[in-house]
């Protein structure tokens, strides 16, 4: 016998409580099921935490450059434990936020378990059976850990397991030059490590455009992290000095020995264990449960939102799948997954944000194309705070004066980004950004003078 509710919501990630909230403002009984921690990954192992720990790095980096902006201390000593257990109460209160919110939620019954459909419309939860109307996934991913030899003979790290480590690692050793790669990168070498990154592909992020990645190198590079680039790590093995990474490369040494290594090659969906099957949910061959532009998926009743449908790998993306299903669901708002601008930041320091499409993507759309750029050392903000790495890029299509994409990497860039992503979002010509007042001293406030000397590419 199951308990039946109007809906089920899977996983306690960034979509699945935030539709609770919706749906049982509009008088729906929900049942939420988390298996582990409440917050999903962004809480717990993704953003908030690698966000609070390059704060602690970008703050010893300061304190190092303390000279040039007139501050004289002694010695800087990094105390890592610190950095961690700071980290450790921002995500713990943000865990507890969200636990504390769902469980005191009216008409909302919380489970603590492993979900698993039973058919379409019933799942097991343990000992528990429950039935829903609708039933919204929410289920994420997690990383992905190459089948290489070795791989099981030594002590990894993923970025779960990073986040407890109770030492800093004296060489850390990181596969994959990407989002997560670069940004522990960064952060550890700030914190006292060395660190070797290995990327398979020739450039770092080679999904931007071949100069923000060679800026990027560069960055790293001078802060002393040992980059090897068109590098596949192909085994692991235990070394008298830790663990040693071999690497299929035309140049440098084929192997890399670090005290403590991270993979950072990707995730997976959570979809391998949620009986899908016994549902009729269909995945593609990645395991992403297919779904259409209002997030269903092909069995009308289930949905699903997040890192698991395969339409976004982010917190905002996810956010933005649970606004989509309730303007259908509940405000008759005919929202759609391709109503939204591609956006994102990568969070070294400097960061960099991006929105819409590389210049890369521009050119193979067959538009033609104005495109500017412009130094952050002509950037009077950044000049002014000391932090003149990067550039700006903004590309537009030359007939209808749209703005197709644009990326700043520079102080503020994660910021600043988002002025251009709101005109993109209205529809209207870059002229629109050009006659704006902005305020001094600011990065944005460049944008306009970048947008009044493009050329045509
Ligand atoms: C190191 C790192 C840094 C990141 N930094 C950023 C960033 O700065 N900005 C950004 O936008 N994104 C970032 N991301 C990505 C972001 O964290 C994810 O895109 C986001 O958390 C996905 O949210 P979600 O709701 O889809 O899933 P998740 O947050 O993964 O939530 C899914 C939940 O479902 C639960 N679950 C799974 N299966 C079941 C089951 N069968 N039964 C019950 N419960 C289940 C899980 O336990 C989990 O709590 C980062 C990711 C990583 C790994
Ligand atoms: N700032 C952010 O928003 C942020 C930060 C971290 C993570 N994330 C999310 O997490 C997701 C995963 O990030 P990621 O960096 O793990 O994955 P990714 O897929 O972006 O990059 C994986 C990298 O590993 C390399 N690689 C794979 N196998 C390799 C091997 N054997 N040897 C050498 N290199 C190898 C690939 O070429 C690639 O560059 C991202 O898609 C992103 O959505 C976001």
């Amino acid at each position: 016998m199951s308990t039946h509710f109007d809906a089920i919501i899977i996983g306690a990630g960034q979509a699945g409580p935030s539709l609770a909230g919706r749906l049982t403002e509009a008088g729906k009984s929900v049942a939420l099921v988390e298996r582990k921690l409440f917050g999903g990954t962004c809480v717990n192992t993704g953003c908030t935490p690698t966000k609070a720990m390059v704060a602690s790095a970008y703050a010893i980096h300061t304190a190092r450059r303390g000279a040039e902006y007139g501050m004289t201390t002694g010695p800087i000593s990094v105390d890592f434990a610190r950095v961690m257990a700071r980290k450790e109460k921002i995500r713990l209160d943000s865990r507890t936020g969200v636990e504390n919110w769902l469980k005191g939620m009216n008409n909302c019954t919380v489970f603590e378990g492993h979900a698993q459909f039973e058919s379409p419309r019933e799942m097991r939860i343990g000992g528990e059976r429950i039935s829903g109307e609708q039933i919204f996934l929410n289920v994420g991913g997690r990383a992905a850990v190459p089948d290489l030899p070795g791989i099981n003979d030594v002590p990894y790290l993923t970025n779960s397991s990073i986040m407890d480590i109770d030492h800093l690692p004296q060489h850390l050793v990181i596969v994959g030059g990407s989002y997560i790669g670069l940004e522990f990168a960064q952060m550890f070498r700030r914190f006292g490590s060395e660190v070797t990154v290995i990327e398979k592909s020739p450039r770092l992020i080679a999904r931007e455009d071949p100069e923000v990645s060679d800026a990027i190198r560069e960055i790293l590079e001078k802060e002393g992290i040992h980059i090897r680039l068109a590098a596949e790590c192909i085994h692991f093995a235990k070394h008298a000095d830790g663990i040693a990474a071999g690497v299929d490369c035309t140049s440098g040494e084929p192997e890399i020995v670090g005290s403590d290594a991270l993979l950072a090659t990707g995730r997976k969906p959570n979809t391998d264990d949620l009986g899908l099957d016994k549902a009729g949910v269909k995945i593609d061959e990645r395991g992403y449960i297919e779904v259409d532009e209002c997030l269903r998926t092909n069995v009308p009743h289930i949905f699903a939102m997040g890192d698991c449908n395969g339409r976004g790998v982010f917190t905002h993306t996810s956010y933005n799948d649970f606004e989509i299903v309730a303007a259908n669901l509940l405000d008759n708002d005919p929202r759609r997954v391709s109503d939204r601008i591609q956006t994102y930041a990568l969070y070294i320091d400097p960061p960099l944000g991006r929105a819409g499409m590389t210049e890369t993507e521009a050119r193979k759309s067959g538009r033609k194309l104005l495109i500017g750029t412009r130094p952050m050392t002509r950037v009077a903000r950044a000049v002014e705070k000391g932090e003149t790495e990067g550039f700006m890029k903004v590309i537009v299509d030359a007939d209808t004066e749209e703005i197709l994409g644009a990326a700043i990497l520079g102080t503020g860039g994660d910021e600043a980004i988002q002025s251009i992503l709101d005109i993109m979002y209205a529809k209207k010509p870059y002229t629109t950004i050009s006659r704006a007042m902005h305020i001094h001293p600011t990065v944005t406030e460049l944008i306009p003078t970048m947008l009044g000397a493009m050329s045509p590419a």
